[in-house]
């Protein structure tokens, strides 16, 4: 190409990035001037863990639909929330899901018929009856995290919460998907798994903000972090394999371990139907979204009940008063135990970021505007449980605003989603939840934040790129 061509063809694309950035299809809607053109500061701040809380002050400052990028349009209305994340509404999981390879789980096709059957497959597995059998081995296993943590607080002056609540969720998904734990709280220490697990996911973040970025790093195998996260995820493939392969072998033997797995039902008779290779990307994801999700949860239910004295005092009262050996059954009978753990679902549900959605053909109207088809539409838990309409003084952690919970309070709570694709995991998500609150603070009633070692409120600061995390990686604790 000759320079005055180059220039021509140059002069062009700046002229059809203006012509999209003033006419492109969302840029009539509420948003910053620079939204029209990029989307690059949404980008920068998933690398902060910042999204959640920059796309919110977007909503203080424009209303309750927002441009957030050229083609990317948030929404923090609870009634649209519902018409987007509804059976048959059309709007199905964007491109942002797409990063499974080859193999699809139930969590992140795309593909509505796909995730129909995998879902009518696997969905009797989560029921609060199927779980109701597994609720001894959750329960005997958080009984033992319960009296390691007081232990290491007694040998160390302080424990730190998050790190027995993630052994805890680890090792349940492990006994409930292989019919062996792996022996994490046991130890008191992640195995090779979960660092491998908790490596290859740190490149979430930078794979979600800057894919092209990730791919480039693909050609440069020297790297030494991408070498690690390429072996993390090779030792993960080939000990999921062998988990697989040790459990059907003990299916085939009738061990009674394998009774009382996610996969029970299952694997007689309708191998056909869930292949070893599919219960590998099924369990993947268990890992993935029942694991930090939940201890993050629990370890923000443990930080901010500390934290304040009168709830505190209230809620170990009630289970003082409440039965000796807890059962699931039980602790939902406590109103005060159930309104925390919605409070804390509420602050600090561990899935408060954007769940992106394309908007299907014909376009659709929400909360009052025009959106044309092949948009993304997000909602995010993190606006809409601080809607202040609904749930006043927002900010405030206020178990008891659950005693006699409004309308608009139920439409617009979506800790766990909603709709066919809310989690499938809510039963026992709820369930560990209940059991290890209730055991620690029976336990321990006098639980304390410390502030040992520099630990500050700094260290909960809510880092959240799609899943949220304390930013300094830990909750210090002191019990007698
Ligand atoms: C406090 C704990 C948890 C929270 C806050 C949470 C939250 C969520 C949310 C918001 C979604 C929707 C995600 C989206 O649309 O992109 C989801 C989906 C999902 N969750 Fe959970 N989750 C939790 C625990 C669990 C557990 C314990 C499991 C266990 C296996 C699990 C497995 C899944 C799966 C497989 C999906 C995809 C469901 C589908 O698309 O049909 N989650 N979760």
């Amino acid at each position: 190409m000759d320079a005055i061509g180059y220039r021509l063809c140059n002069h062009c694309s700046v002229l059809n990035a203006a012509r999209a950035a003033l006419t492109g299809p969302v840029s009539s809607l509420p948003g910053t001037q620079l939204s029209k053109w990029t989307d690059l500061p949404l980008r920068l701040t998933i690398l902060t863990g910042r999204r959640a809380q920059y796309v919110h002050a977007l909503h203080e400052k424009y209303g309750a639909v927002v441009r957030i990028g050229p083609r990317e349009v948030d929404i923090s209305d609870r009634t649209a929330a519902r018409q987007i994340h509804r059976a048959n509404s059309g709007f199905l999981k964007s491109s942002f899901y797409a990063t499974g390879g080859r193999f699809q789980s139930m969590f992140s096709t795309r593909d509505p018929v796909f995730h129909a059957k995998r879902r009518r497959l696997l969905g009797g597995c989560f029921t609060e009856a199927a779980l109701a059998k597994l609720e001894p081995t959750i329960l005997n296993l958080a009984q033992t995290a319960v009296v390691k943590m007081g232990k290491e607080s007694r040998a160390h002056g302080c424990v730190d919460v998050l790190k027995w609540w993630t052994l805890l969720a680890m090792d349940v998904i492990g006994q409930l998907s292989f019919g062996q734990s792996f022996d994490m709280v046991e130890r008191g220490e992640k195995n090779q798994f979960a660092k491998d697990v908790a490596s290859a996911g740190s490149i979430l973040p930078l794979r979600t903000a800057f894919p092209t970025v990730l791919w480039l790093g693909s050609y440069l195998p020297f790297i030494p972090y991408l070498q690690d996260i390429g072996q993390s995820r090779q030792r993960i493939m080939a000990y999921q394999q062998e988990r697989i392969s040790r459990y059907l072998h003990l299916v085939e033997h009738g061990s009674e371990d394998t009774a009382k797995t996610f996969f029970a039902t299952l694997v007689k008779g309708q191998s056909a139907e869930l292949t070893p290779v599919d219960m590998m990307v099924e369990v993947q994801s268990y890992v993935t979204a029942g694991t930090d999700t939940t201890a993050v949860t629990l370890t923000y239910l443990i930080w901010a009940v500390c934290k304040n004295p009168a709830i505190q005092t209230r809620l170990t009262r009630e289970l003082q008063a409440g039965p000796k050996v807890p059962s699931y059954k039980a602790l939902r009978e406590l109103p005060y135990l159930q309104c925390v753990v919605e409070e804390a679902l509420r602050c600090y549900g561990a899935a408060p970021g954007s769940l992106p959605r394309d908007v299907p053909s014909g376009g659709s109207t929400l909360a009052g505007h025009y959106i044309p088809e092949g948009v993304v539409v997000s909602t995010q838990a993190y606006s809409l449980h601080r809607d202040p309409e609904a749930f006043p003084d927002p900010e405030r952690f206020d178990p008891s605003r659950w005693e006699s919970p409004t309308q608009q309070m139920k439409d617009a709570f979506c800790a766990f989603g909603t709709g066919p694709r809310g989690c499938i995991g809510v039963h026992l998500a709820r369930m560990e939840l209940c059991l290890a609150a209730a055991l620690f603070f029976r336990a321990y009633p006098d639980a304390k934040i410390s502030d040992k070692d520099g630990m500050s409120d700094m260290d909960m600061d809510l880092s959240i790129s799609f899943l949220l995390m304390p930013r300094g990686h830990r909750c210090l604790v002191e019990v007698q």
